[in-house]
């Protein structure tokens, strides 16, 4: 039976240069009280934000030197960490937005390739988005078994897409990770609902670290990381700040739940993942 699951989310402002956002993540690390087992979970591009194609491919082939300093923190602090996503490269046009999950020793024991990828026009002054200009759409579903819980792992954009989510609790997910980079319109609009309703259609804690601010290169990101019950309810909420929010994580609650209101024996529209 895992443990009760202590879960931090960081909210970042990143901007184009590793090493000063690394440097960041340390620094809230160090600032907190890291006595339990706990899991730390960072927003989606936490490590380089928007940097420019030929810059970004770059430093898509060096994602290694990152992991291996990642897995240096997981081990002084005995910590696991989602390190939301950072670009690996893929081809020589592209690279992935994989979502790493590290232990306590610093192994990376699950890799996630996001798969929805953001091609979208949104009136917020941006002149739109089209990730997959550099961006190589990953293929596969994945949840990993760790102390905490099943963890089911998706990136941002993919949280308009029910199907991955319900693949995942089909998979035996009980906490999803959302890390994102929202845009302030979408996410005034849409963050919430759409977290919420894989909260509660799939009876999942949820936990979705986010960007928020104005970035280097003049992007502005929604914030409000969120960390949500099985029920819905917001258990903690960043909301127009950066730093760290946490919660405890009661799974004897999601199966109390689960038992209560069986939702996953009642559908009827199970998808080709079903166990
Ligand atoms: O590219 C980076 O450095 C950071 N990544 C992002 O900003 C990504 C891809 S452009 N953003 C989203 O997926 C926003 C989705 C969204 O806002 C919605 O679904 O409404």
């Amino acid at each position: 039976m895992p443990f009760n699951a202590r879960v931090i989310a960081i909210q970042m402002c990143s901007g184009m240069q590793p090493e000063h956002n690394f440097q960041q993540l340390e620094q809230w690390l160090e600032h907190s009280d890291l006595k339990e087992p706990t899991l730390v979970c960072l927003p989606e591009s936490w490590l380089a934000f928007m940097q420019d194609a030929k810059q970004s491919l770059q430093f898509a082939q060096n994602y290694q030197y990152w992991l291996d300093k990642l897995g240096e923190l997981c081990r002084r602090y005995k910590i696991w960490l989602n390190a939301g996503t950072i670009a690996v490269k893929g081809s020589e046009k592209g690279y992935f937005a994989a979502s790493f999950l590290l232990n306590d020793d610093g192994e990376v024991v699950a890799r996630y390739n996001k798969i929805h990828l953001f091609d979208a026009d949104v009136a917020d002054g941006s002149g739109g988005y089209r990730e997959s200009r550099l961006t190589i759409a990953g293929t596969e579903v994945v949840v990993v078994n760790t102390p905490f819980g099943k963890i089911g792992l998706s990136v941002c954009y993919d949280v308009r897409f029910p199907g991955l989510y319900q693949a995942m609790r089909n998979l035996g997910a009980e906490i999803l990770l959302v890390p994102s980079a929202f845009t302030t319109v979408t996410g005034a609009a849409h963050w919430l609902p759409l977290l919420q309703a894989r909260a509660i259609e799939n009876q999942c804690f949820v936990i979705a670290p986010a960007q928020y601010g104005t970035h280097e290169n003049g992007r502005k990101t929604y914030g409000h990381s969120l960390i949500l019950s099985p029920w819905g309810e917001v258990l903690s909420d960043a909301k127009q700040q950066l730093g760290m929010i946490s919660a405890e994580l009661d799974l004897t609650q999601l199966h109390r739940l689960r038992t209560d209101m069986p939702v996953q024996v009642h559908n009827r529209f199970k998808s080709e993942f079903y166990e």
